[in-house]
């Protein structure tokens, strides 16, 4: 390893973001606060996972989903409250009435509709969060009750291990004290940057559609593991446990300021070994386009889809 190459051993980070610092929701002397989840797919449902790990008491807590046999599945999963609409046609206003922060869990194009139905049943406190991909601050204050406290966010599903990165773009009626509320909650099990809007689809193309850029990295290394000889269990374990391990050992470095990537990377290289052959073959397959493309793609469709909307209303 060259001179600019090295770096130290890192302690574990302390800062904005980690999970486990003082001031939790849910730790001794404070109020958690009570939650409502409306809609409970893979987003809502890995914030709720991370939030029930850590910070939020199952009894502070109501989903909503639409069908009922969703709802009974996730209520005996998570040990909550879930409504279904299918059964009760007021689910959603009846999930809000007693919540201090709402979040918004559906598909981009049933946010607005969702938001409206609800608006007359929040208390006047209660800060809505939309986690919706595309959905502007001025589309989501817009369907509430003038004043409303909303919060635009782009949470990404490792939130469900303790593991997430979410942005948070605080509407014109969300006071410093809701953005503490939310990041605090949120900080529970992720780190959380709260962003200018106009920051939001690039982070988008980053961190929310992120997660699955490394598990279809991990797919391809156990595919070509196999395509070596190895079984499929082994090749799987190798890529998703390597993965993994360079996550958190890039996560602790950088926070601590001892190693970037590059840094990481070029520490695994050793002259004319077998790794510098492998990232010649990356750059040769053009690596560094392909994803520089495929972020930008991602967040190309997150204003595209704002467009899309817009238009539509
Ligand atoms: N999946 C991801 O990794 C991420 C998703 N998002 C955003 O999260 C939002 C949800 O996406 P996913 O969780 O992936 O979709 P999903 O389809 O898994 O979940 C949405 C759920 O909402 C339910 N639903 C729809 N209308 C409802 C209603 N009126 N009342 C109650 N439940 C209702 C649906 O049945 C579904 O289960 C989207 O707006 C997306 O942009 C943001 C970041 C990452
Ligand atoms: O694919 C999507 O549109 C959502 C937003 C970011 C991750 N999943």
């Amino acid at each position: 390893m060259s001179s600019d190459d090295a770096y130290e051993q890192p302690g574990e980070p302390a800062q904005t973001g980690q999970p486990g610092q003082p001031g939790q929701p849910g730790q001794p002397g404070q109020v958690p606060p009570r939650v409502a989840m409306l809609g409970l797919g893979s987003m809502n449902g890995a914030i709720l996972s991370g939030l029930l790990a850590s910070s939020v008491r199952r009894e502070d807590v109501v989903a909503t989903t639409r069908s009922a046999a969703t709802a009974r599945a996730r209520a005996e999963e998570h040990g909550i409250t879930v409504l279904a609409e299918q059964e009760t046609a007021e689910a959603n206003g009846i999930a809000v009435e007693q919540a201090d922060v709402v979040f918004l869990g559906v598909k981009p194009h049933g946010i607005v509709s969702l938001a409206e139905s609800i608006a007359s049943r929040l208390r006047p406190g209660a800060v809505v969060v939309s986690v919706a991909a595309a959905i502007d601050l001025a589309m989501l204050e817009g369907a509430l009750a003038h004043g409303q406290p909303v919060i635009r966010s782009m949470p990404n599903t490792p939130l469900s291990v303790g593991l997430g990165v979410v942005g948070l773009v605080p509407g014109r009626h969300a006071s410093a004290a809701h953005t503490r509320t939310v990041q605090t909650l949120l900080e529970s099990c992720g780190a959380v940057h709260v962003i200018d809007e106009s920051q939001i689809d690039a982070l988008t193309g980053i961190s929310g559609s992120g997660p699955a850029y490394a598990f279809y990295l991990a797919e391809q290394m156990a595919d070509a593991g196999v395509q070596l000889g190895l079984d499929r269990a082994l090749a799987a374990d190798l890529a998703a446990q390597t993965i993994y391990g360079a996550g958190r050992m890039m996560v602790q470095h950088q926070r601590a300021g001892t190693a970037d990537a590059a840094q990481l990377r070029r520490a695994v290289c050793s002259p004319n070994g077998t790794t510098e052959r492998a990232i010649d073959a990356f750059d040769e397959h053009g690596f560094a386009a392909a994803v520089s493309a495929a972020v930008e793609a991602s967040a190309s469709r997150s204003a595209e889809i704002t467009e899309e909307l817009r238009t539509a209303e």
